[in-house]
């Protein structure tokens, strides 16, 4: 699959909404009549056995499992942190890139701890995307662009991906893109991100409201990408789409992630049918996205750093799914009594 350079590159990533593959059913119903051979009672693992499913639904005819798991952290840099959204400066994002590549930040120790590869991807740090609340974040080739590089993000092969990002700013992009998706005020969708204090709360609020105004009602989700950006947003949308028709399933971490993965179930809304949502972000606003998603998140731990690391953590219960679906021995193998029949 590859995304040409069309004059109308949106169209090119409609076709790939318009055909995404879906679940496998035969593969769901293999691994169910597998799973009440197994040596427990029925039902016993909850939701390991759920997620046993999910993973059987995309990952093709085979017994689930997990052999490359992968972490992908986008990060780029955002016009709007000029605003005071932020409580650190802007070079935070290049220095914590830095910083994962010396292998000293959280998602590096939870993708030791789970045995997950990570890759960071750069997104031309040196050049934020543009103030949005002033001004595009995109042309339309430089959005689709983006995406199209998020796909290329899957080309060293992996059987489960967690996306994550790094971008000082970037919570106020994410509840930008959220309002412009799914209505409200500026305040529903605004929360501390990093720490800010109350008046930075009011900066985020004011950066939100004017960025929204900005769209004058538009509606189409890949236009409210293209207008409010960002990078890694783009580029985590793109890997979410090429992950669905190479279907390899996705893990989605938090806040930041949540709202960029948003776009593409607003243009249709199963195309996240192929992700697991981690965990509810101390971000308050979070949970109000997971609802208007009409999603749940497997656990919420009250962290708020992105990353990737709710993802990460989520990897190795997904990891555990996998091993004991396949792995378990039957009852009858194990030469173990069924249920009695009374
Ligand atoms: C040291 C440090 C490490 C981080 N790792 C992720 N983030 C998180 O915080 C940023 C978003 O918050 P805001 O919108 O308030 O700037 C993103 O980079 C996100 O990944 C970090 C933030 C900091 C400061
Ligand atoms: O949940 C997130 O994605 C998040 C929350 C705060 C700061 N950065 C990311």
């Amino acid at each position: 699959m590859s995304v040409s350079s069309s004059a109308l590159p949106f169209e090119d990533i409609r076709n790939l909404v318009r055909t995404m593959p879906t679940a496998d059913t035969g593969a769901v119903e293999a691994a169910r009549l597998r799973d009440a051979q197994l040596t427990k009672p029925a039902g016993s693992l909850g939701k390991l056995e759920e997620i046993a499913e999910w993973l059987a639904a995309w990952s093709g005819p085979e017994w689930p499992k997990v052999k490359r798991p992968l972490v992908a952290i986008f990060a780029a840099n955002h016009g709007v942190t000029a605003k005071g959204v932020s409580a650190f400066p802007a070079d935070v994002t290049r220095q914590m890139v830095e910083n994962f590549s010396a292998g000293g930040a959280a998602i590096n120790q939870i993708c030791i701890a789970h045995d997950l590869g990570l890759k960071v991807f750069e997104l031309a740090l040196d050049y934020p995307t543009p103030d949005i609340t002033e001004m595009d974040a995109f042309d339309e080739a430089g959005c689709a662009a983006t995406m199209a590089f998020g796909m290329e993000a899957l080309a060293g092969g992996t059987d489960l991906v967690c996306i994550g990002e790094m971008g000082i700013g970037n919570t106020t992009v994410a509840s930008a893109l959220l309002n412009a998706l799914y209505g409200g005020t500026a305040a529903d969708w605004v929360g501390p991100g990093t720490g800010v204090d109350d008046t930075g709360l009011k900066r985020k609020c004011a950066a939100v409201e004017a960025a929204v105004a900005r769209l004058g009602g538009e509606k189409d989700p890949l236009e409210i990408l293209r207008r409010i950006g960002g990078r890694e947003f783009a580029a985590m949308a793109g890997l979410v789409l090429a992950a669905r028709h190479q279907r390899i399933p996705v893990i989605v971490d938090g806040f930041v992630t949540t709202a960029a993965v948003a776009v593409l179930q607003a243009m249709d809304p199963g195309a996240l049918d192929h992700c697991l949502f981690a965990h509810v972000s101390a971000e308050p606003a979070h949970e109000r996205a997971l609802q208007a998603m009409g999603k749940q998140a497997l656990f919420d731990f009250g962290m708020r750093l992105g990353e990737g690391t709710g993802a990460a953590l989520a990897a190795g219960l997904v990891k555990a799914a996998a091993q004991v679906h396949t792995g378990m021995a039957t009852f009858e193998a194990a030469g173990v009594s069924g249920k009695s029949e009374a």
